[in-house]
């Protein structure tokens, strides 16, 4: 861990004393309105709802903090300010309202006290009533190459394996010898491995070792058994020590390679859920993406919802996360105005606020708002209900654009990325470089070896496109055999080097196909946006230096030149 770098703990109060650093000059107003409401409600009957909303908003905000005191007296004046404002009885106003001015005292005592435990507390006061830490403990780590160790004491026969799987994008070490394995998995615990089970120290060493090591750590280290035997007493050994998977030599890097991604929770590329959170008060809005992210989610904040439909193009959510109580509009028309937008029409928005009136929540999610989370919101809860629908509508997403052989873009989607990536380069002012890219006679390989041969091909290449390109590159399957790259904001001269070495890794991929043993190359064509500023012309700019690495002799990548647009 970077001892550096805050913790969530710290993260949050931090965001709690922002809040409280505030409140003096938040509640000075509140006593101006409160003053000038009880000499003259008429004539200043409009600060009656704002004075609302800030009794409505400092109790949601507080008890999200954990100032379960200063929510509670919010709260109390929020019931009297709606009271106030729904029996519209200005002659009564005046007296109802008294009882504001000994809140707003007791609201300021309550916030001198909060002060001055979090200074004595250094900052280091924990946040609210739920367990934080266990939280961060749970966290999903981050992205990154995928360590995997191999450990077999005839390197000569996982040796070309290791390359191979390192050409899919792993990153590999190699051990001969159980103690030095051991070693190694003590100074640092890779993300999975590769085990032999015969070693000359026993017939069984490899499996045991694991079995020793799982002890020693206290969990089971995702492991892939690769052994020389099949027979009953190796699988056991194998089960006993807790391993994902069997396979015995010689084994398909293809093979593996799914099988790692598997036990790597699936794809490693797999994008981050998109969260969206609409809050105008910066703080709570602050405190509500913290969670998410730490959670592993990529998140964006909306302090004014007027923000909405460009956040909604630029970064593309997979759920809005709204408060309901906002000055300029509430969550209710918010939902509604993204509603209106065919596009939208199934984006999950949850409504997250204080409102605990569920006729009021009722009426607010006849909108077609997915849910209502009630503040203050227990951190598991938040992320678990977000979660759920988020990756409901991705699970929907993908069905509609993904193609099912290889998990990657479809034509359609690729098409749309294009023009969206365009405009967002243009926008950033940086460039956009577009790659096509397309196997090598890979009619011959279908005649030769099979159709379902060239399938592995094509779900080869695919895997290494994945685990090599960035997450936020786009990857589509254009065609058959075509594939479109969207690499974002990287010179066309570091485009080439990079497909180059993809290219040369995915040459050295053995495929076999019953006894046959074969390998395939690609072509690749790229162009680059500000060369041309049209998505058709950057498309059909890289079609034509595809068709001309085509021509040159296949296996190479060709970079288009502009003469003109
Ligand atoms: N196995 C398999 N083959 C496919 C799939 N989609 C397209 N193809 C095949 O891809 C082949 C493309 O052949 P061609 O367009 O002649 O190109 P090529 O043989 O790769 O030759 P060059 O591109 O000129 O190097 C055809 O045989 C298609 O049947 C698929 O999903 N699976």
């Amino acid at each position: 861990m970077d001892v550096n770098k805050p913790t969530l703990q710290e993260k949050l109060t931090r965001l709690r004393m922002s809040f409280l650093s505030q409140m003096p000059a938040r509640l000075d107003k509140a006593q101006q309105q409160f003053s000038a409401l009880s000499d003259d409600w008429d004539s200043h009957a409009s600060q009656a709802v704002d004075l609302h909303r800030f009794f409505h908003s400092i109790k949601g905000t507080a008890s999200s903090f954990g100032f379960t005191d200063l929510a509670h007296l919010a709260g109390e004046g929020e019931t009297i300010m709606l009271a106030l404002i729904e029996t519209q009885d200005s002659t009564e106003a005046a007296t109802q309202i008294a009882p504001l001015g000994s809140l707003l005292s007791a609201m300021k005592q309550q916030l001198k006290q909060l002060q001055s435990h979090t200074s004595s507390d250094n900052g280091t006061q924990s946040a609210p009533s739920f367990e934080m830490e266990q939280f961060e403990s749970n966290l999903i780590a981050g992205k990154r190459k995928a360590l995997i160790y191999i450990c077999d004491d005839e390197p000569e026969q996982v040796s070309q394996l290791g390359y191979q799987l390192h050409c899919f994008g792993y990153s590999i070490e190699f051990f001969t010898d159980t103690l030095s394995f051991r070693e190694a998995v003590m100074k640092r615990r890779p993300d999975a491995v590769i085990m032999d089970v015969y070693f000359p120290n026993g017939s069984t060493a490899g499996t045991d070792e694991l079995a020793r090591l799982s002890q020693v750590i206290g969990e089971a280290l995702p492991a892939i058994v690769l052994s020389g035997y099949g027979d009953f007493e190796a699988r056991l050994g194998a089960v006993r020590a807790g391993c994902m998977a069997y396979f015995t030599k010689p084994a398909r890097a293809l093979d593996l390679a799914a099988k790692l991604d598997e036990l790597l929770e699936g794809d490693s590329r797999e994008e981050q859920l998109r969260i969206l959170v609409v809050d105008d008060e910066p703080e709570v809005a602050a405190y509500h993406s913290l969670i998410l992210q730490e959670a592993g989610m990529s998140v964006r904040q909306l302090h004014d919802p007027s923000g909405i439909l460009d956040a909604l193009q630029q970064f593309n959510p997979d759920l809005v996360l709204a408060d309901m109580y906002m000055p300029r509009c509430t969550g209710v028309e918010l939902a509604a105005i993204v509603r209106q937008l065919p596009e939208y029409v199934s984006l999950p928005i949850v409504y997250l606020s204080s409102e605990t009136n569920r006729q009021k929540q009722f009426s607010a999610m006849q909108v077609g708002v997915e849910g209502f989370i009630t503040k203050p919101v227990v951190p598991e809860e938040l992320v678990a209900a977000v979660v759920l629908r988020a990756e409901r509508m991705r699970t929907l997403r993908a069905l509609m654009s993904r193609d099912s052989l290889t998990g990657l873009y479809n034509h359609t989607s690729t098409t749309e990325m294009l023009h969206t990536s365009l405009a967002q380069a243009m926008r950033l002012e940086e460039n956009l470089v577009v790659v096509m890219l397309d196997l090598d006679n890979f009619k011959a390989i279908n005649d030769l070896h099979g159709h379902m041969a060239g399938d592995q091909v094509l779900i080869a290449l695919s895997r290494i496109l994945r685990h090599r390109l960035r997450s936020s590159d786009i990857i589509g399957r254009y065609g058959g055999e075509e594939f479109a790259l969207l690499l974002k904001g990287v010179t066309p001269g570091y485009a080439e080097k990079l497909v180059n070495q993809l290219r040369e890794d995915f040459s050295n991929i053995a495929f076999t196909a019953g006894k046959a043993r074969f390998n395939c190359t690609f072509s690749a064509g790229i162009s680059c946006y500000p060369d041309y500023t049209h998505a058709d012309s950057l498309r059909l700019a890289a079609d034509r230096a595809l068709y001309q690495a085509k021509n040159q002799g296949r296996n190479q990548v060709v970079v288009s030149r502009p003469k003109h647009d």
